[in-house]
């Protein structure tokens, strides 16, 4: 887990903005190296992205792009954090609320996966069929 050593055991407030802000990009560093699934969702959103450009999305395809994307990754963060603290309260022993908040956390990033399939779907699809067509014909 990446966490820099002069801070390691740091317990009170931050003490600056840029503190706060160097944590909170350890926790991005955190999630992307601790997470597979978090890193399969990056690598996904940056190829969609990629995509987009391809086909030239006008500003309301990329908003509903970006949400969907930022969405999942946000879950898959929470989803982790959920995960963290129930590992550190039961320390590793079976517990039913454990596993009820595990399951419903990881429902929730289930639940963003499932909208940005729908979105994408709304999104490039149309434009699919339409460059199979085009060049069908050019053929
Ligand atoms: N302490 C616990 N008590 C009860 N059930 C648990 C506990 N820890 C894990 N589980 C069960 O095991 C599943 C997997 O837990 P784990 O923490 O390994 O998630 P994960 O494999 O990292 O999940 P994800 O696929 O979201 O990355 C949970 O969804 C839950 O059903």
């Amino acid at each position: 887990m990446p966490m820099d050593s002069k801070d390691k055991k740091q317990v009170e407030k931050n003490k600056s903005f840029i503190q706060s802000l160097d944590f909170a990009i350890t926790g991005w560093k955190t999630v992307y190296y601790d997470e597979r699934n978090f890193r399969k969702h990056v690598r996904v959103s940056f190829l969609v992205i990629v995509l987009g450009f391809i086909f030239s999305l006008n500003l309301s395809e990329w908003l509903w792009l970006l949400t969907s994307i930022f969405l999942v990754l946000f879950a898959e963060m929470l989803n982790t954090t959920f995960e963290n603290i129930v590992d550190m309260v039961t320390d590793y022993h079976f517990d039913p609320l454990g596993k009820k908040i595990k399951d419903v956390a990881a429902g929730a990033v289930l639940l963003t996966a499932c909208f940005a399939v729908v979105i994408g779907a709304l999104i490039f699809l149309p434009k699919m069929v339409h460059l199979f067509f085009y060049l069908k014909e050019s053929l």
